[in-house]
């Protein structure tokens, strides 16, 4: 006979995108599927998958082949958000991990104009975009940035695990743990680092000189405000200790201590 337990009550007031409801069968956590509606998943990563895929298949193609590297990236960073939440913190997936809508108008709204931005200087500067000379090596350093950046994101949330949420904990949870190991004993917030050198480095590959000033701006003021915020709720969750761990540890996104 199967232990069944659900815990309802929502443990966070604004924990809308956060789950917070797991069901529990045989001392294993699965994601509450209120929250997870297959269809809805389904259909998210089916659509991911076809985008993934077509840019892939287009790559030989196409001439500017960095829209296809920026699309790739797009598409596999949310599946992953989805997946990696889904795999290492079930108690907390919802259908609003992959960060797409929920993420607001002004992340859609950048990514669109990046992509505007890319196509109109393609369009009416076209030498800007061939990747010759010293825009073969921005190209190839936003490459590297991208793939590291991402590689840095999946791996803070695998290591933080249930401590990790999307949306920033007000309230401290019995399963929050403070998180020191790993590359969290390297870098303080280490997925806010990996999204800030994902998306300098996308700019990089699109070579767009208005995206990178816009995205480089926005992103730092977001994650300077941000950090503030959760520092200030961690350090109430966990005291001294989260002050000493601060004390040792860099951020490593420009003059953000
Ligand atoms: C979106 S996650 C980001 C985690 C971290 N800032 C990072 O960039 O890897 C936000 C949640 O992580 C929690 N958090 C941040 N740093 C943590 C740590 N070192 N240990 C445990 N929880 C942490 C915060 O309480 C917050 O609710």
């Amino acid at each position: 006979m199967s232990n069944f337990s659900y815990k309802q009550a929502r443990t966070n007031e604004d924990s809308s995108s956060d789950s917070d409801s797991p069901i529990i069968i045989d001392n294993k956590l699965y994601a509450d599927i209120t929250q997870n509606e297959p269809h809805t998943i389904s259909l998210t990563s089916f659509i991911l998958g076809i985008i993934l895929g077509v840019f892939i298949g287009l790559f030989p193609t196409l001439r500017f082949k960095s829209i296809n590297f920026y699309i790739i990236a797009l598409s596999l960073f949310h599946f992953l958000e989805y997946y990696i939440t889904a795999k290492y913190n079930p108690g907390k997936v919802h259908s609003d991990s992959f960060l797409l809508f929920g993420n607001g108008k002004e992340y859609l709204g950048a990514h669109t104009f990046a992509l505007l931005e890319c196509l109109m200087e393609y369009a009416f500067w076209p030498q800007s975009k061939r990747t010759e000379g010293i825009r073969y090596y921005i190209v190839f350093i936003g490459v590297i940035l991208t793939i590291f950046g991402q590689y840095i994101r999946t791996l803070a949330m695998k290591t933080a695990a249930q401590s990790f949420s999307h949306i920033i904990k007000r309230k401290k949870e019995n399963n929050h743990v403070l998180v020191t190991y790993g590359l969290y004993s390297m870098f303080r917030h280490p997925s806010y680092f990996g999204f800030f050198w994902w998306a300098i480095g996308l700019q990089l590959v699109l070579l767009n000189p208005l995206s990178l000033i816009v995205f480089t701006l926005v992103l730092w003021k977001f994650f300077n405000q941000r950090i503030k915020v959760e520092e200030k709720y961690l350090i109430s969750f966990f005291g001294n200790d989260y002050i000493n761990y601060k004390k040792h540890t860099n951020v490593w996104i420009p003059f953000i201590n």
